[in-house]
């Protein structure tokens, strides 16, 4: 399958008159890998990444392999856009299973046959380790299974565009890298964007091979994790003073020493 590709040109969006982002513009987002959006808080991350699933109004060019995504219908952008917000989701009284078929059948492969899309959706959670608890009810899950079942859900819906904000954040160690693993499996297998938006700056320096860092609603530094972590990128943008380390497998590791 050959990889998507995003151009995001001249992007405005905010909340009524106030700006968040202004004119923002990077180089095209390539398929195939992770990127991580990292960033202070307040500096604009879930607000990019709502624009670009098209829940927000926005201005600027979007184009998804030459197909400008600012012209579809909201059903067309989110058939090509799966957004997984920060929050998690309701404690309603669906199983998780149920959850995550009715996600499925929200997406382009809703035309499945009933027992194709059952069987995709114990993929997505056994993919995901959660598949002992399909017959659980949403209400009785634990904040981070919560998010796991959320996690499947996003993932069921096959889209060519994947923003997962802050999918890590009620994770144990353990959960945090498996899910980071797998979602970059699933961007190499089927050749999607794939953004996703961390606190963690090692755990993306570990699984992300492009960093965009997001400062006051612009891009100050994008690349490779060697490239865009750097101690001076931390010190502007989080105003720590960090020193950046390779471990011994070769990952970058970032140690704070406390307020620059
Ligand atoms: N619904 C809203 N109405 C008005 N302003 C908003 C709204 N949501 C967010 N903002 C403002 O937009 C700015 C950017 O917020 P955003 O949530 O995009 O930041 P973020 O980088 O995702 O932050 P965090 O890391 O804290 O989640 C903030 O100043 C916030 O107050």
């Amino acid at each position: 399958m050959s990889s998507s590709l995003l151009t995001i040109r001249d992007l405005c969006a905010g909340y009524g008159r106030r700006r968040i982002i202004e004119t923002l513009s990077v180089p095209a987002i390539e398929g195939g890998s992770v990127t991580a959006l990292l960033g202070p808080n307040a500096a604009g991350k879930t607000t990019l990444l709502r624009a670009l699933a098209g829940l927000l109004p926005m201005t600027g060019g979007l184009d998804l392999c030459g197909e400008d995504l600012t012209a579809l219908s909201v059903a067309e952008r989110a058939s090509r856009v799966t957004y997984m917000p920060q929050s998690l989701p309701q404690r309603v009284a669906l199983t998780v299973f149920e959850a995550v078929l009715a996600a499925l059948r929200a997406s382009p492969l809703a035309g499945m046959s009933p027992e194709g899309a059952r069987n995709e959706a114990m993929r997505a959670l056994e993919r995901l380790g959660i598949a002992d608890l399909a017959l659980s009810s949403l209400d009785e899950l634990s904040g981070g299974q919560r998010q796991l079942a959320s996690l499947a859900q996003a993932i069921v819906r096959s889209p060519r565009v994947l923003l997962l904000d802050e999918p890590t954040s009620a994770l144990d160690l353990n959960h945090q890298h498996k899910v980071m693993a797998l979602v970059e499996e699933v961007a190499r297998e089927r050749g999607i964007v794939a953004i996703i938006v961390l606190h963690d700056i090692a755990l993306a320096c570990r699984w992300c091979k492009r960093v965009m860092v997001f400062s006051k609603g612009a891009v100050v530094a994008d690349g490779t994790p060697e490239k865009a972590v750097t101690p001076e990128v931390l010190a502007a943008v989080y105003g720590v003073s960090a020193r950046v380390e390779r471990c011994s497998r070769g990952f970058l590791q970032v140690s704070v020493d406390g307020p620059a």
